[in-house]
């Protein structure tokens, strides 16, 4: 059977204890994913290890963001394989949340990993950022917007701050060397009502891999206008 030593071992260095059935849950989820990763992509990291320190603890490392204390709804943008959201969930059963991507194989997969963990208060959806922005059920309607890997900050602010309440925050999972993108988002960032908080490094455990988590607080509503039509955010970044 998988194990998930790693993440185990790891998880206590970033002060985060993994229950017994929280570790249970994380080994039926790395087997679904390696199973179907054989038969569909979600993700080129297929080392045991690998899966438990880049995608498991990675994702876990924003519960130390000081924002997951009370009952929260979360939307994960363009979750893949559901990282970072789904890991968030399995340590923290306070989290509702939602699993949006635009790959409905992916969304299959989600699925079926929510069923066999069963896990309550997850709905996935496929479908693209820029057309759930709009829809009411959805606008602003979240504590925390979560994204790794999707585009960059300038495109992901359009994509994800339509999606939270104001009081609320965007938190974009980026790479180490992140001023530049920073910089260049500025303008997208204020323009659909958010404001920079504050830049949180994280060194992985067991790696060299430095990562920063953005943290972006949404301080106005975003204008009707926002998000543009779907493509139009990344063919033409704020
Ligand atoms: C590189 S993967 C990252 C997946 C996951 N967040 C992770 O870090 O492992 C990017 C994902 O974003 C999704 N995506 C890209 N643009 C999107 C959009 N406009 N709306 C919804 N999903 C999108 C893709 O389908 C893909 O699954």
């Amino acid at each position: 059977m998988t194990n998930v030593d790693a993440l185990v071992k790891h998880a206590e260095n970033l002060n985060i204890s993994l229950k017994e059935e929280d570790i249970d849950k994380f080994i039926l989820y790395k087997e679904l994913l390696k199973e179907w990763n054989e038969k569909i992509n979600i993700t080129a990291i297929k080392d045991d290890e690998e899966i438990d320190i880049k995608h498991f603890l990675d994702s876990i490392t924003l519960i130390n963001t000081g924002l997951f204390n009370e009952k929260i709804r979360l939307i994960d943008i363009g979750t893949g394989g559901g990282f970072p959201g789904l890991p968030l969930k399995i340590i923290n059963d306070n989290i509702d949340l939602v699993l949006l991507d635009s790959l409905n194989k992916r969304i299959n997969f989600l699925d079926e990993v929510i069923s066999k963990l069963k896990l309550n208060n997850v709905e996935t959806i496929h479908g693209r950022a820029e057309d759930y922005g709009k829809d009411d059920n959805y606008r602003e309607k979240f504590h925390i917007a979560t994204s790794r890997a999707v585009a960059s900050l300038d495109v992901l602010s359009e994509y994800t701050l339509p999606f939270v309440k104001v009081g609320g925050h965007f938190i974009a999972m980026k790479g180490e060397d992140i001023e530049e993108e920073l910089k260049n988002a500025e303008n997208a960032i204020k323009t659909l009502g958010g404001r920079f908080k504050e830049k949180i490094l994280i060194k992985l455990p067991g790696t060299d891999i430095v990562h920063s988590l953005i943290i972006i607080e949404k301080i106005k509503e975003t204008l009707p206008k926002y998000p543009r039509q779907a493509g139009k955010p990344k063919k033409k970044p704020l």
